[in-house]
Parts: C-alpha cells; structure tokens; sequence
C-alpha cells in the first residue's frame, strides 16, 4: 500500500480553450489510460453545496432506523432507497456500508410481461418524510453532477480524436443517473475491512465526493493506492462502458473503500453517470495509433458485459441487492 496521489486535473482548463485544453486534454488522456482514476477541481460546483449535501448525508444517516425503513430499497422494483448496513453485495460478500440510492425521478414504465425487464428501472425515488428539504437538494445535486460528467465526456471524446458529440446519441437529452448518499461506520477491522469490496463501476463516469475520512483504495500498478482526500475536489473514474466504447483503451480501474478504525465514520457521495437504457454502447473509431494500444475490454466470465445498457444495468443492481431481486425479480433466470 502506497500514500501516492493520484493525477489532479482543473476542469476549468478545458473550458479556457486553446495551449491550457490540448494541454487538459493530453493529461486526461494519460491519467485514464495508466491508472483510470483522477482527482478534479475547477468543476464549478461551490464548496457550500458539497457541504450542504455531506450535512444531509449525516442527517439522513442519524435517524431513527424506523424512518430509514420507511424508504427501503426492497419496497422498490426501481431499486431506489436506503439499504442497512450488510444488505449489499459486493462479488457475493456483503458491504459494510448503508446507503441511499437516488436515480432519476421517472415515471414507471407500463410493459409486457416477458418484454426487456430492465424497463423496471424507470420509476420514482423514495424520500424519507422526516427530511422534507432532502429531495429538492439532492435532485439539485444529481443534476449538477450529471452537468460535470457530461463535460466530461466530451473531452474524452476529444482527447481520443472523436468527434465532441460522439457519445450523444447513446446519453440522450439526459443519461442514466445514479447517485448514492453512503456511510461508513467505523469497526474492529479485525472481523473484515469491506467497506465496500474491490469492484469497477459500470457507468461511463463516477464522481465522488469524499468527506476528510480516508479509506478509497485503486488498484495501480504499483498496488493499492489511497485515494487520500483533497478538499473540494472530486474524485473521478471511468466506467466500463468506457472501457467498452474504447475497446480498453480506456481503463475501469479496480477500487474498494476500506472500513474506517472502529469510532470513526466516512461519508461519501459517489454519482454514476451512464448511458441511456435503451442503448448500446458505441465502439469508437480510434486513430491507428491509439487503437494500436487498445487492448480489448477485461472481461471477466462470472460478470459478463453486455453492448446492451439496461441489460448491463440490470445485471449489476440484481447481483448487488439480492433482495429487491428476489421480491420483484423473481421469475427471471440468474444473469
Ligand atoms: O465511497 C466511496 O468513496 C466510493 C464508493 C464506490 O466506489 C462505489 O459505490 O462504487
Ligand atoms: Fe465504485
């Protein structure tokens, strides 16, 4: 385990245009093929709304677990809500985290019996009643977020020699959102350090938002990195549907949280933004020299990557939270 940062990029020099963007660009480039992970700032998102989200994270957190119950995922085929510490997966082994799921406010999809069942997905959140200021603030969030990440995107289209819209078609006027308040209590590390287990996200794109409290890890090739926090920034990652796009030029890196000492609790904000459900995943038309060094996606056969996003979404909810699988999705054959 090292204490080496990862790259640091400023948003804001892509915006300015001209020597400081080639030059954003060029490092963007770097920083996602040799370790997948980078922390930004100059991402316009003021310093009083990050906090105003963590303080609501805490407030969330701190209720009584009766009102946290009241919106639990398992009442949800949409799988939004709060999940209690223990009741996610990660590669068949519980988390030691509870979180609060958000995705976009949708209206449920009327559909066939037998037709694509990712069409579930679409449907409202739930929000708790003792906190009634909670969905305006987050809804906010999510869609400030959302705004980043498709920025974002463009400059990876660009800094891969695509057109800036290349990705467009499959995030539609607004992409799949996902978006997870979570905590992390502290414990004998004795007994596990799971906090969340070593996994790559699914997405095109991860923000995260992480409080003073270390304990985000990235797999490098010189071993596991700490992704130690740095105020106001936000960690950022890449997604397999990136990694899908680019044929693996683009890297989803391996990460894991790992459980604060016993006494002491990380929260986190961690924002998924992903493709439309009922796209596929364009595969991109790199220049010879970039799809020289494109290795193919990984591909790992206990977890199978579907070109299909609502599919590839899917799969990755039903393996995480098995009991919103088994109260909702139980006629379908294990993916
Ligand atoms: O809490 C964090 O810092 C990261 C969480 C994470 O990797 C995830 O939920 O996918
Ligand atoms: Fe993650």
């Amino acid at each position: 385990m090292t204490d080496h940062p990862l790259p640091l990029l400023n948003l804001s020099d892509f915006t300015a245009g001209g020597e400081r963007c080639r030059a954003f660009l060029h490092a963007l480039r770097a920083a996602s093929r040799d370790v997948g992970f980078f922390y930004l700032t100059g991402h316009g998102i003021p310093g009083d709304l990050q906090e105003a989200v963590m303080e609501t994270a805490r407030s969330f957190f701190a209720l009584p677990d009766q009102a946290k119950e009241e919106v639990r995922m398992v009442n949800s085929p949409h799988f939004r809500g709060y999940t209690r510490i223990g009741g996610e997966l990660t590669r068949g082994q519980a988390d030691w985290r509870e979180q609060f799921d958000v995705m976009r406010e949708a209206q449920v999809v009327r559909c066939h019996y037998g037709e694509a069942p990712w069409l579930r997905l679409y449907g409202p959140n739930q929000w708790p009643s003792a906190l009634p200021r909670m969905r305006e603030l987050v809804l906010d969030w999510q869609d400030r977020l959302t705004g980043v990440t498709l920025t974002l995107l463009r400059a990876f289209a660009l800094a891969l020699e695509q057109d800036a819209g290349v990705f467009d078609e499959s995030v539609g006027e607004v992409p799949f959102q996902h978006l997870k308040l979570i905590r992390y209590p502290g414990r004998d590390t004795t007994l596990s350090d799971q906090g969340v287990g070593e996994h790559k996200d699914s997405g095109y794109l991860t923000l995260v938002l992480q409080d003073d409290t270390p304990g985000l890890e990235v797999l490098t090739d010189r071993g596991w990195v700490l992704a130690t926090p740095v105020p106001g920034s936000f960690v950022v990652n890449i997604g397999e549907l990136l990694e899908l796009a680019s044929n693996g030029y683009l890297k989803a890196t391996l990460h894991r949280v790992v459980t604060p000492p016993a006494g002491v609790t990380r929260y986190s904000s961690a924002f998924f933004m992903g493709a439309r459900l009922d796209a596929d995943v364009p595969l991109l038309d790199l220049p010879g020299y970039l799809a020289r060094e494109a290795k193919g996606p990984s591909s790992d056969p206990l977890n199978p990557l579907f070109h299909q996003v609502g599919r590839n979404v899917l799969k990755g909810r039903l393996r995480s939270h098995v009991d919103v699988a088994n109260a909702h999705y139980g006629e379908l054959e294990p993916l």
